[in-house]
């Protein structure tokens, strides 16, 4: 295996790495896309038969995004003069997987900014926000226009809507994402492009850069054009993943993300 390896050389350890990420694309390409009711059940499940509290895996879950997009965008590729990104989280666990993400963003150097239209009344989210908030990350009180957008950020952080969503959109996100739709700043979506039906996707939807899915894409992952697809969430422990045989391809070493 190791001899056809492009980046071959005598160093075994290399040779390995080579060989099992070549070995991680090949599976990659049999990844389950999972529809709404079975990501909603894996998720139930991951809380009542495996014991995990839904802090812990939105922690992973947004280290899992701060962690590809400074992949996808180092800091010196970003083309602003300061790092500067926004984040924009909605009402659901979607939202606070923007939250924690934005955290880890600003520990990594980068400085974000966070629109947080609608928050729930709920011991969790109020600890996410002031934990960002005594992260001195800025909150806005009102989307920008998409000019000001572009001026402004390197990239737009789209933590609206993940494997909830459902119908057509609601105030005040329908003016959020006509917003969105008209930047020219990349866009990086956690989980589910928002406004995205998750199964179906949009024709005439959001056209994102980078999409980070969760425990495993969703089928509207299918139809994802943009140049980065990462695989975040690495938490799913083994019976769980035969159960609803996820095929979940191997990530990279002690990586929390797999880029697909
Ligand atoms: N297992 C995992 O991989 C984990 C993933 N996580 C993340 O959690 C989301 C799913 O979170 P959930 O809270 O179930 O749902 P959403 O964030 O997608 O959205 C729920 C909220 O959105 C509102 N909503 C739904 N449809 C609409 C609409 N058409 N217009 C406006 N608003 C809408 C909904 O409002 P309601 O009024 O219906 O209550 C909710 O407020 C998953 O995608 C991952 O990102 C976890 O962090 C960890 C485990
Ligand atoms: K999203």
């Amino acid at each position: 295996q190791t001899g056809t390896c492009p980046l071959s050389t005598a160093a075994t350890t290399h040779n390995k790495d080579c060989f099992s990420s070549r070995a991680a694309s090949t599976m990659a390409q049999t990844v389950k896309y999972l529809g709404q009711e079975e990501a909603q059940h894996i998720d139930e499940e991951l809380f009542s038969e495996y014991g995990f509290s839904v802090d812990q895996l939105m922690e992973l879950a947004g280290l899992s995004c701060a962690t590809a997009i400074a992949k996808a965008y180092p800091l010196p590729s970003l083309v602003k003069a300061t790092p500067s990104l926004l984040v924009i989280c909605g009402p659901g666990n979607n939202g606070g997987d923007g939250l924690v993400c934005a955290r880890h963003l600003k520990l990594f150097g980068y400085d974000p900014t966070i629109l947080y239209p609608k928050r729930p009344n709920k011991p969790l989210f109020q600890g996410l926000t002031t934990q960002c908030q005594k992260m001195e990350i800025p909150f806005l009180t009102d989307m920008p226009e998409a000019k000001v957008i572009d001026e402004a950020y390197n990239l737009v952080i789209d933590a609206i809507f993940g494997f909830s969503f459902k119908g057509a959109v609601r105030e005040p996100f329908g003016s959020i994402l006509d917003v969105l739709k008209k930047t020219t700043a990349p866009v990086a979506s956690i989980d589910i492009p928002s406004g995205w039906d998750v199964e179906q996707g949009s024709a005439d939807g959001l056209q994102p850069d980078m999409l980070i899915s969760l425990t495993a894409p969703k089928k509207s992952a299918a139809l994802f054009r943009g140049r980065y697809h990462f695989l975040g969430g690495r938490f799913v422990p083994p019976g769980l993943e035969r159960k609803y045989q996820l095929n979940l391809p191997q990530y990279p070493g002690i990586d929390c993300v797999l880029q697909l």
